[in-house]
């Protein structure tokens, strides 16, 4: 089977890295192409046997599955060039949420599935979120599924809950990073502990949290309980935390606002501003 990756930047990297890594897939079976072709040719640098197309429509008739890894506004330009080279067989996976299943069939006869990834599943781990449109078989999904199990814990959920999965799956590893880097800072500002000195033992707490948890023996309020001593220190420092107030309330309702308006402006792209 040939997967192609149109745009690797970021994502469209990470999850060819991934896919390399974990051994779901070889170099030659992966084509990838990029606006810039340099940073295509990166990848060829770093992988050799990997195909670099010349153009976004090589990639698609050379391959069975076709990852969508540009952003929102710059998937109109990309389909309209690839759409009539797309046979109903093959497989376009989109990795962005603002765009809808139902648009991407309306544009392209080809099988549409979305699948949000995260960079956590750069080292084979973390969630993903899928979902498939209706011109997905049974064979289809599980095809996908498992080129996701290989990276990732694959888990599929409804068009409607993207935003908030994916705030927590794939936004996740920035927020709680930059909640890491202010718990740090706090640290070195409140008593003069070296900043290298914090990020270590911060980050050894946080990789055994990580273990900890998918271990399974706590629970998020049970391990709470059983480092609070009562009467003792840890309680202390809670009780300024319960002070964070609705915090994730407003980061939540950011994000759906910025998606919104990535909505709106993705409708715009695609039916004109008068539809
Ligand atoms: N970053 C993340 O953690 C996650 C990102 N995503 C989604 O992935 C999408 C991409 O994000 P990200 O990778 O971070 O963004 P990047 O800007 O890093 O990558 C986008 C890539 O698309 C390329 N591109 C743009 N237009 C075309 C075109 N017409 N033909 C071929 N290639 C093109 C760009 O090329 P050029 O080199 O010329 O700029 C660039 O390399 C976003 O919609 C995002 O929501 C989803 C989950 C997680
Ligand atoms: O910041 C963004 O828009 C993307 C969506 C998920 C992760 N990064």
């Amino acid at each position: 089977m040939k997967v192609g990756f149109i745009g690797t930047g970021s994502m469209g990297s990470i999850l060819v890295d991934a896919f390399l890594t974990a051994k779901t897939l070889t170099p030659d079976q992966i084509i990838v192409s990029n606006r810039t072709r340099e940073k295509a040719l990166l990848l060829s640098d770093r992988f050799p046997g990997l195909t670099v197309a010349e153009t976004n429509i090589q990639t698609v008739q050379m391959s069975e599955i076709i990852f969508l890894c540009v952003k929102p506004l710059e998937f109109k330009r990309v389909i309209d060039d690839v759409s009539p080279h797309l046979g109903s067989n093959k497989i376009v996976i989109s990795i962005t949420s603002p765009i809808l299943i139902e648009d991407l069939e309306k544009q392209m006869p080809c099988k549409i599935a979305k699948v949000i990834p995260s960079i956590t599943n750069s080292v084979a781990a973390g969630a993903s979120l899928l979902m498939f449109g209706n011109r997905c078989g049974k064979a289809d999904r599980i095809k996908v599924r498992n080129l996701f199990e290989q990276i990732s814990r694959p888990l599929e959920i409804e068009e409607s809950k993207v935003r908030v999965s994916s705030d927590i799956v794939s936004c996740g590893p920035a927020f709680i990073s930059y909640l890491l880097q202010r718990f740090i800072h706090a640290a070195v500002e409140e008593t003069g502990i070296s900043n290298e000195e914090a990020t270590f033992l911060t980050t050894e707490m946080v990789i055994g949290l990580a273990a900890l948890l998918s271990r399974g023996p706590f629970d998020l309020p049970t391990l709470q309980q059983r480092v609070c001593v009562p009467g003792g220190v840890t309680g202390a420092g809670i009780l300024a935390l319960e002070q964070i107030g609705d915090v994730f309330n407003h980061m939540y309702k950011n994000t759906q606002k910025r998606y919104d308006e990535d909505l709106k402006d993705v409708s715009d792209m695609f039916y004109g501003t008068n539809h």
